[in-house]
């Protein structure tokens, strides 16, 4: 049986990382689809187009080339806000279906983190783990590594961001962020990567021996 592994959570809580680690662990593909609102979000600006313009996002989400992502420019942290303007948006949310759910479908299985995963796109997912962290610690990770990409960071500011974020995220009415009932939490404040990874390994392996 494939092994799709759902990961959620707030901004910055270690989603990308433990997904990124999960995978290669099991030799899975994975999908960072926070990236698909980020590139959306980014064509609407390189066109200089407003955030808000719901005929042009959808477009651009439909353009969305899986393989195609400059990553670095993605997840300068304007990038972040502007995702999650997009992201609000139920037509955008609806191009985007389709893509993730093929991604999922692969026969061997995949590991996909967001924050609609183990609700909207896979609600099947054998694995579903919610990632949380305080704002505060999550403020200071995304400060840490916007400091280690040579963008100039003021933690306030950052906190600032991390919390509008939340907010927008779990405020929507379209697959808004929230852990789903058969969800297992991993609070990760006071826990290093490889804690994360050994948590997240345990939380997989009783799943799978259900
Ligand atoms: N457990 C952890 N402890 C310390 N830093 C972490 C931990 N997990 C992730 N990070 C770092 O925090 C930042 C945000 O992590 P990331 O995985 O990108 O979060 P998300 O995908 O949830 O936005 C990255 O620089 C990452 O290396
Ligand atoms: N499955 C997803 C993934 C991201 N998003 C949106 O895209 C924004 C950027 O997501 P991200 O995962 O790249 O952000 P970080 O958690 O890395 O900061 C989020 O704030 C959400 O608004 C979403 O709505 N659904």
């Amino acid at each position: 049986m494939s092994l799709v592994i759902a990961i959620d959570g707030p901004a910055a809580s270690g989603k990308g990382t433990l997904a990124r680690k999960l995978a290669e662990h099991y030799g899975l593909p994975h999908l960072d689809t926070g990236l698909l609102y980020r590139a959306t979000a980014c064509a609407l600006l390189d066109e200089g187009l407003p955030l808000d313009d719901v005929e042009a996002a959808v477009e651009a989400a439909r353009g969305l080339s899986l393989t195609d992502f400059d990553e670095a420019r993605l997840r300068a942290r304007e990038m972040g806000e502007a995702a999650s303007v997009v992201a609000a948006m139920p037509p955008v949310r609806a191009a985007l279906i389709d893509m993730q759910r093929a991604f999922a479908a692969r026969p061997e299985g995949a590991v996909l983190d967001g924050r609609d995963i183990g609700t909207v796109i896979c609600p099947e997912a054998r694995v579903k783990i919610f990632v949380t962290a305080t704002p505060e610690t999550r403020a200071q990770r995304r400060a840490l590594e916007l400091a280690s990409r040579g963008e100039a960071v003021d933690y306030a500011a950052i906190l600032d961001d991390v919390r509008k974020r939340d907010a927008r995220d779990s405020e929507r009415s379209a697959a808004p962020l929230k852990a789903a009932d058969d969800a297992i939490k991993l609070d990760t404040s006071e826990l290093d990567r490889e804690e994360v990874l050994a948590a997240a390994l345990a939380i997989v392996e009783r799943a799978r021996n259900v």
